[in-house]
């Protein structure tokens, strides 16, 4: 293999990546690798990294903490994110955590469609395809009410639902989940989870979660992050199979 190869062949990449925040280290020589297309499951116990480590693609810790300071290489596509435009990185990655249910409450459904699709949207602008997506969803009902009524009288998952929406319509190259379906109970979650296999294609999917086990069938990598540093990378099988499934 060329020198350099695997860094260009990664969708997600990073090598002996350090994470400081207000100089303390949170995140300590992580090297890593996503492919282009795989769907990996960045599984740890509370407070292990796992956030730091997904909002560190978008620049997002520099907007939650004082000072935060990176070492080592953290590329998109082989190029270094902090290269790239974050505009250009946001449009890229569509990244979700479960602060945006809370957040997007206060809007109505009539002003995150606008949001999303632009100022001059209507409902009836909706393509077949975007209405079968809502359908899937189950929250193809929400357009029947009262648009302007708020989003936070919903239940949280019809709220996630529409987050889950919201970022396939957008078709980025990379779909982070963070710790989102951890919210949601069996069955709504395994709808969820063959919506993104279904509608793939080679987009690549990171998950993070407390619950290894609800989505060992979906992941081609498992990380296995704890205190912020990386103690297992590989397929699932080995980790089941292995003693780190005692972790
Ligand atoms: N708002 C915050 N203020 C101060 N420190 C924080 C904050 N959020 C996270 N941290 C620190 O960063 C570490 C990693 O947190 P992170 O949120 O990435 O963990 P996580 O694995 O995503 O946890 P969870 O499963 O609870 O979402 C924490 O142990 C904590 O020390």
């Amino acid at each position: 293999m060329k020198m350099g190869s695997l860094k260009d062949e990664a969708a997600l990449y990073l090598k002996n990546f350090t994470l400081k925040v207000n100089n303390e280290v949170k995140l300590e020589n992580i090297s890593l690798d996503v492919k282009r297309g795989q769907v990996a499951l960045i599984y740890g116990p509370r407070g292990s990294g796992k956030s730091l480590l997904l909002r560190a693609f978008l620049h997002l810790n520099e907007e939650i903490f004082e000072v935060v300071q990176g070492e080592g290489e953290i590329c998109f596509f082989g190029k270094s994110v902090l290269d790239i435009e974050r505009k250009l990185l946001r449009k890229e990655i569509a990244y979700v955590d479960t602060s945006f249910l809370n957040a997007i409450s206060f809007f109505s459904l009539h002003e995150f469609m606008r949001l999303l699709k632009g100022d001059h949207f209507v409902i009836e602008d909706l393509s077949d395809e975007e209405l079968d997506l809502l359908k899937v969803l189950e929250i193809d009902d929400l357009l029947i009410g009262d648009p302007n009524v708020p989003l936070g009288v919903f239940q949280p998952f019809q709220r996630l639902a529409l987050l889950i929406y919201s970022t396939l319509v957008r078709n980025p190259r990379v779909i982070i989940l963070d710790s989102v379906l951890d919210h949601l109970d069996d069955e709504v979650c395994t709808r969820v989870k063959n919506l993104l296999i279904d509608s793939k294609g080679d987009r690549t999917i990171l998950l993070s979660s407390r619950y290894v086990f609800r989505f060992l069938d979906v992941a081609d990598l498992l990380i296995y992050l704890k205190s912020g540093k990386i103690l297992y990378a590989g397929s699932t099988e080995e980790f089941v199979k292995g003693s780190h499934s005692s972790f």
